[in-house]
Order: structure tokens, then C-alpha cells, then sequence
């Protein structure tokens, strides 16, 4: 697929170049498009490049006229081959075929991108830098392919995810990984203290990424992480953060000890963006610019503001999560019995190869209480006075959302480094409750009376509230994640349009 959109307008040519490529799953793409959209806003050009299988989503989800057309002449949309077979056309593509995509499809179409947008007829400045997710890392290769060009990595997880992924090469050296008992799910095996990890004392396997869970010793998600994240590690260009010092400062010294470039953590970049957005003028085309890869329901946002304050819990999984039709039900008559209120995003493909069916019953039950969505916008749900606690997979998006919402949590995290951040809700940051991975009705029902109605529920929305104006003053002028990204762009980026030229 070739450019979407090229004008060539006064003036552009002078614009730093920023070619933004994000991890092809939404987790990703809305973070690296927040910060492209940041960029933009301090005078860059950007260049977005998404798969073609996304961008095709993402026009159906939004429509063409809110999406990627009728930008502005110094932001524009590319898309790529994956190289995947076809695929259910609304669904999360299989994660093991993307790493293994990421790895052998990308770097030559990315490489004849970057050479079209070099190239002096294309309508759009030279590429000043890449800006590529941390799990792109073929985008450090077309980069030295092209003569040295610089890369800016993003790391859309949280810091302590990072910090844990760093650790894979020691639980393969020490034997751990790959596991020998079929039964180290079941067997106590993943109680393990791992005591070796700076500031996670008490920490345990079962609460590492989970990628370690395999006995296959060339697991590909093993693997591309453990690759990925040490190619970041030894890489000597900035790694950019999207979160904020206060809430991960241990974890954050120790990678910067561990890291051969600088850090920056900017984070959480629903913030400044938030901010920019209200000073744009309401026709400006990047005000509408969004990445949701379902369509939204709107009518949620009308329901809650029907709903008493603190009255509501939001339930949703995130973009990736699958589960059984039996964890299904378990949530199900979790929700219907604890007679809460609330709102439930199911997606169609959470139940893999399945239609997530659910029984007339609970529909009886909870017809007044109830709300169910196939997507949401998330942001401003969790910013809704009307909801009181959030049941979340831990995926780090959702996770900087709830933070910014000030809302407590219920954690059931799915996989990657979701277990991670569930520790640190739970553990660290006094905001959080965790449910068993084997969840049943009356675990769910118990925890969403306590979250909305215990003191312990009471002791984390107070600790939720405390992490939200935190959040606020580190990017509020003068705050650490604001000062990091003032110094991001003029001793980083700016500098590198200098040293093309
Ligand atoms: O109805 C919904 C549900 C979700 N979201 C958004 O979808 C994103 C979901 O992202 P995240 O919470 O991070 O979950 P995943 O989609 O599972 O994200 C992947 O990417 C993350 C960032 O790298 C990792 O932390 C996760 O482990 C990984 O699974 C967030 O921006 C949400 O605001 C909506 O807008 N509407």
C-alpha cells in the first residue's frame, strides 16, 4: 500500500521527520500515537506506520473521515505488509505469529518505506529519526542499513515489566526456564521467591511475565522478549518511558544501570495530550485522529452519566485476552451476585474460535444493573465520576488509565508482563486485589463487594486517588515526566534534525 495522503506544503521541509512504527496491537499503537501526536504539536512531521491489516481496522472502526484522511499536510498514514495469512478481519491477530512476523516479515518492507520517504519526490521532508516500539526491534537494523539513522525506542509497558523481562537470560541460566515438571502450573513451583531481582524482594515466579510458563526451551515468546528487551539494553539510543518516576523510581535506577542509553520517562502520556487537546481548536484535523481498532460504543458514557457517583465497576480485558467460556460464566454470575452496577466491555473474540454467549438468566438478573459493550473509550470511562472500581487484565494502557481515573482495581491479568503489574497494584502501590487465575463466581462476587464497599476497598480508592495527583504533578510544568519530555525534544530530537543536515 503505498502513501495515504501526500501534499507537499511550504514550510514542511524543514520539519524534524519523525517515522513512528508501533507494535502491531493496540496496546501499542494508541501510546506510540499519543506520543506522535506530542511531537506533532512541537513542530515535528510525522510519518505513521501501521500494518496493513491494522490500518484496514482501523478505517472500518473510525470511518475514513475520522481517521487518517484529512490530516494536516505534516502527519501522514503508511502501512505495511505483516506477511501473516488472512485472518478473522475484527480480531486480535495470534501473538506468536506476530513475533514471529516481527522478526522475519518487517525489516525489508520498512526499509523500502524508509527509502521512499528519503527519496527527494516523495512530498514529505528527510527522516530525521525512527521512532520504533521497543518490540520492533528490526526497525535498529533498517536504521544501521540507512547509513546510521537514529532511533528513538518506546517502551509501552511499565517500567517494572521491563525491568522483569531484563531478568530472562538468568532464569534460563539458572535452569528455571524451560520447566521439567508437566505439573509446575499446579505444583507450588511458581511460589518461588526470585530473590535476585533489585527492589521486587518477595516477588515470586508466579508474578514474572509470563512467558517463563513453558517447557519448550525455543518458546517464541520467551525468546523475542528476551531478545528484544536486551537489544534495548545494550542499544546506545534513548528509551522513552510511559510512565512516571514517582510511581517506579527503585525500578527506574536500576534500569538505568542496566541500560546503555538514557532514559526518559514521559508517562502517562494520556495526560499532556489531554491537555493539548483542549487548546486545539475543535476543526483541528489531529484532534480527531484515533487509533481504536473496534468501534466505539457512545452509548456507555450516556449510561453512566445516569449512575450515581462511585456506583459502577468497569469490567474489561483489554485488546489480547482470551479466555474460556467457563471463566465467561464465572465473571458473569461474579458480577450478577455481588448486585453492583456495571459496565462490561466484551469483546467478540475474547473467547477464542467462539461467540462469547452468555445466559438469558443474567440477562434477568441484571437487566436494570447491567451494561455490556463490544468496545469502549476507555479513557473517559475511567475518568467517569460514576465508576467506582475497574476489574482489569493489568495490561499497562489500562493500568495508566485507571491511575489516571483514580479508580481502585481488581486484577486478572491474562499474560506478558500483566502479572507484573499486578504485583505492583497489589503489593506496592496499595490499589489493587488480585483474583485467582482458576476464577469463580463467588471469588468475583466477594472482591467486587469488597472494592466497592470494604474498608479494604475504601483504604485502595484512597491510594488509587493518591497515585492520580501524583500522576497529574509529574506532568503538570515543572514535573518529572513534563521536564523529561522538554528535554527529550530539545536535547534529543531537535538536535538530530541539526546533526542530518
Ligand atoms: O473497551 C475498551 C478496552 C480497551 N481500550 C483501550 O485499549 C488499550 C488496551 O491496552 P492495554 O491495557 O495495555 O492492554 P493490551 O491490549 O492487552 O496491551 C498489550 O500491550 C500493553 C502495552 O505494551 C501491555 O502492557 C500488555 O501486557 C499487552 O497485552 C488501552 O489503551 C485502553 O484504553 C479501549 O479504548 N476500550
Amino acid at each position: 500500500m503505498g502513501s495515504l495522503r501526500r501534499r507537499v506544503e511550504e514550510g514542511n521541509n524543514n520539519k524534524p521527520h519523525a517515522v513512528c512504527v508501533p507494535f502491531p496491537a493496540q496496546g501499542h499503537i494508541s501510546p506510540m500515537l499519543n506520543l506522535a501526536k506530542l511531537l506533532h504539536s512541537k513542530g515535528f512531521y510525522i510519518t505513521f506506520v501501521n500494518t496493513e491489516f491494522n490500518h484496514s481496522r482501523i478505517l472500518r472502526a473510525r470511518g475514513p473521515n475520522d481517521s487518517l484522511e484529512g490530516l494536516p499536510s505534516s502527519f501522514q498514514f503508511e502501512a505495511i505488509p505483516d506477511g501473516l495469512p488472512p485472518s478473522r478481519p475484527d480480531a486480535t491477530q495470534d501473538v506468536p505469529s506476530m513475533f514471529h512476523a516481527v522478526l522475519n516479515n518487517f525489516l525489508e518492507p520498512f526499509k523500502k518505506l524508509l527509502l521512499r520517504l528519503n527519496d527527494s519526490s516523495s512530498g514529505s521532508p528527510p527522516v530525521t529519526f525512527i521512532l520504533s516500539d521497543s518490540l520492533m526491534p528490526f526497525a535498529l537494523d533498517a536504521a544501521s542499513h540507512l547509513g546510521g539513522l537514529p532511533v528513538l525506542l518506546l517502551w509501552t509497558a511499565s517500567a517494572c515489566g521491563f525491568l522483569a523481562y531484563a531478568q530472562y537470560r538468568s532464569f534460563l541460566d539458572k535452569g528455571i526456564v524451560p520447566f521439567k515438571d508437566p505439573n509446575y502450573l499446579r505444583n507450588g513451583c511458581l511460589d518461588m521467591i526470585v530473590d535476585w531481582i533489585p527492589s521486587m524482594e518477595g516477588i515470586s515466579l508466579k508474578d514474572i511475565p509470563s512467558f517463563i510458563r513453558t517447557m519448550d526451551k525455543d518458546d517464541i515468546l520467551f525468546h523475542f522478549l528476551m531478545y528484544s528487551v536486551e537489544r534495548n539494553c545494550k542499544s546506545s539510543m534513548p528509551i522513552i518511558f510511559n510512565t512516571f518516576a514517582e510511581l517506579e523510581l527503585e525500578v527506574l535506577n536500576h534500569i538505568s544501570s542496566k541500560v546503555v542509553g538514557p532514559i526518559y520517562t514521559i508517562g502517562p502520556l494520556h495526560l499532556p495530550l489531554k491537555q493539548l487537546m483542549a487548546h486545539l481548536e475543535d476543526n483541528n484535523e489531529v484532534k480527531s485522529l484515533g487509533s481504536n481498532l473496534w468501534k466505539q460504543d457512545l452509548q456507555c458514557l450516556r449510561w453512566l452519566d445516569s449512575m450515581k457517583s462511585n456506583s459502577v465497576v468497569y469490567v474489561s480485558f483489554g485488546s489480547i485476552t482470551t479466555m474460556t467460556k467457563e471463566n465467561l460464566i464465572e465473571f458473569a454470575w461474579g458480577l450478577a451476585n455481588s448486585n453492583h452496577h456495571f459496565l462490561w466491555v466484551v469483546r467478540p473474540d475474547i473467547i477464542t474460535g467462539d461467540s462469547p454467549l452468555l445466559p438469558s438468566e443474567f440477562f434477568i438478573k441484571t437487566k436494570d444493573r447491567g451494561m455490556l459493550a463490544n468496545w469502549c473509550d476507555q479513557e473517559k470511562v475511567l475518568n467517569h465520576p460514576a465508576i467506582g472500581a475497574f476489574l482489569t487484565h493489568c495490561g499497562w494502557n489500562s493500568s495508566l488509565d485507571t491511575i489516571c481515573g483514580g479508580k481502585p482495581v481488581l486484577c486478572w491479568p491474562f499474560f506478558a508482563e500483566q502479572q507484573t503489574n499486578c504485583w505492583y497494584f497489589c503489593n506496592k502501590w496499595g490499589m489493587g486485589m488480585e483474583i485467582d487465575k482458576d476464577v469463580t463466581r463467588n471469588e468475583v462476587e466477594r472482591q467486587v463487594r469488597e472494592v466497592m464497599e470494604g474498608e479494604k476497598g475504601e483504604e485502595m480508592r484512597k491510594n488509587a486517588l493518591k497515585w492520580k495527583s501524583l500522576a497529574e504533578v509529574a506532568t503538570n510544568p515543572n514535573g518529572s515526566s513534563y521536564k523529561n519530555f522538554e528535554q527529550l525534544i530539545n536535547q534529543v530530537c531537535l538536535p538530530l534534525k541539526h546533526y542530518k543536515n
